[in-house]
């Protein structure tokens, strides 16, 4: 397992910059599409929006004017991230520590956001994970550790979402980052399943949840460079680029601008769709979260 710099920490401990990924002082200048108003008086619900993909997603839509909530389990983590927000962009999200995989825990933090203000316009289901490892091996607690996080979890925020916007009569918007699925993923299967659990239940709710105007739709990165590759072994993420035709990890703000688009008026008419952000993974290369086993070709002939 390598050693990861506590990342939140990093600029103002005047550390090295994070082993992968960007630095919030990027975050916060990366140039973007958007105009700069245009989730104004929104309100943007971001799980595991304390690293990551979702740390990123927060830095754009508070940029792009949203009152933004960051959920997780570590409290410091998001701490950290609302701070940092706060002094590169002038909006502090609300930092709310709590696990999706408790309905009891989800259902506090929507109370907290109804309470605190009133509406809420955008979920993003962001959090999530797996390890790798061959599922010949799984262990029971492991899988049910993936499947309850990545399935049941995402259901419990959707859930408790369209609930909310059911009594409101308000409307609302779903966007769940998955993964790329389509051709399965060897050592990653717990997640496979799970995943494509969440993009068959999305479609599904697209059809039920469109008369109470709400949208469902998922995104699926490919190979992301971000705080989560600390679960993979230097072996498996040095091939990492060899995942797709491009030969190259994407960013989190590939994934962030993406989100962007299904939640803004650019996604009004998308529902029930999966938008797919992997340099071209879903039609050439392999990603091996444990490493390439030698039946497979091992190496590249380079070496890595
Ligand atoms: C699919 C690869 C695509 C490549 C691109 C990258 C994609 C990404 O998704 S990036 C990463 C995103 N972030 C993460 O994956 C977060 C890191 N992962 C986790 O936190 C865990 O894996 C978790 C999802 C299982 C979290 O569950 P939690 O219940 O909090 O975890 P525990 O540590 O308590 O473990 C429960 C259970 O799971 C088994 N297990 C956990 N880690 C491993 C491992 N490395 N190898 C084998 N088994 C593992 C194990 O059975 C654990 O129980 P105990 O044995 O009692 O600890
Ligand atoms: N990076 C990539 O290449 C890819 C990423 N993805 C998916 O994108 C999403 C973001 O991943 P990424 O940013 O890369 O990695 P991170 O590990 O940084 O993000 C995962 C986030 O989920 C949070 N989380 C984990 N468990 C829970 C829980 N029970 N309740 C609430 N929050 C939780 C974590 O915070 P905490 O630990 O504090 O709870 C963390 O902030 C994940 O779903 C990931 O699987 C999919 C495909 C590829």
């Amino acid at each position: 397992m390598n050693e990861v710099p506590d990342m939140a920490n990093f600029e103002q401990a005047g550390a090295p910059r994070p082993k992968f990924g960007f630095t919030e002082s990027e975050l916060a200048a990366m140039p973007t599409v958007y105009r700069e108003d245009l989730l104004a008086g929104q309100v943007v619900l971001i799980s595991g929006g304390g690293s990551g993909i979702g740390k990123g997603l927060a830095f754009l839509a508070a940029r792009l004017g949203a009152d933004v909530i960051i959920c997780g389990r570590r409290a410091e983590k998001l701490e950290t991230t609302a701070d940092a927000i706060e002094r590169h962009v002038g909006k502090r999200p609300l930092p709310v520590s709590m696990s999706i995989r408790e309905p009891e825990e989800v259902d506090a933090l929507f109370d907290r956001i109804y309470t605190d203000y009133g509406r809420l316009d955008h979920l993003v289901n962001n959090a999530g994970g797996q390890f790798p490892q061959d599922a010949i091996d799984f262990s029971r607690k492991g899988w049910m550790s993936v499947i309850d996080l990545n399935l049941n979890g995402t259901w419990w925020m959707m859930q408790a979402a369209a609930q909310r916007w059911r009594e409101a009569g308000s409307g609302g918007n779903i966007v769940s980052v998955v993964a790329n699925v389509e051709r399965g993923m060897p050592q990653a299967a717990h997640t496979c399943a799970a995943r494509a659990g969440v993009i068959y239940l999305s479609k599904t709710l697209a059809t039920e949840w469109a008369p109470h105007n709400i949208r469902v739709n998922c995104v699926a990165p490919g190979v992301i460079e971000s705080e989560g590759f600390h679960v993979y072994p230097e072996e498996a993420l040095a091939r990492f680029h060899d995942a797709n035709p491009m030969k190259r990890r994407g960013d989190v703000w590939d994934v962030a601008e993406a989100v962007v688009y299904l939640m803004a008026p650019s996604g009004k008419f998308i529902t029930g769709d999966l938008l797919v952000i992997d340099g071209g993974q879903a039609q050439n290369g392999a990603v091996w979260p444990a490493g390439r086993p030698d039946y497979f070709g091992g190496k590249a002939p380079n070496g890595v």
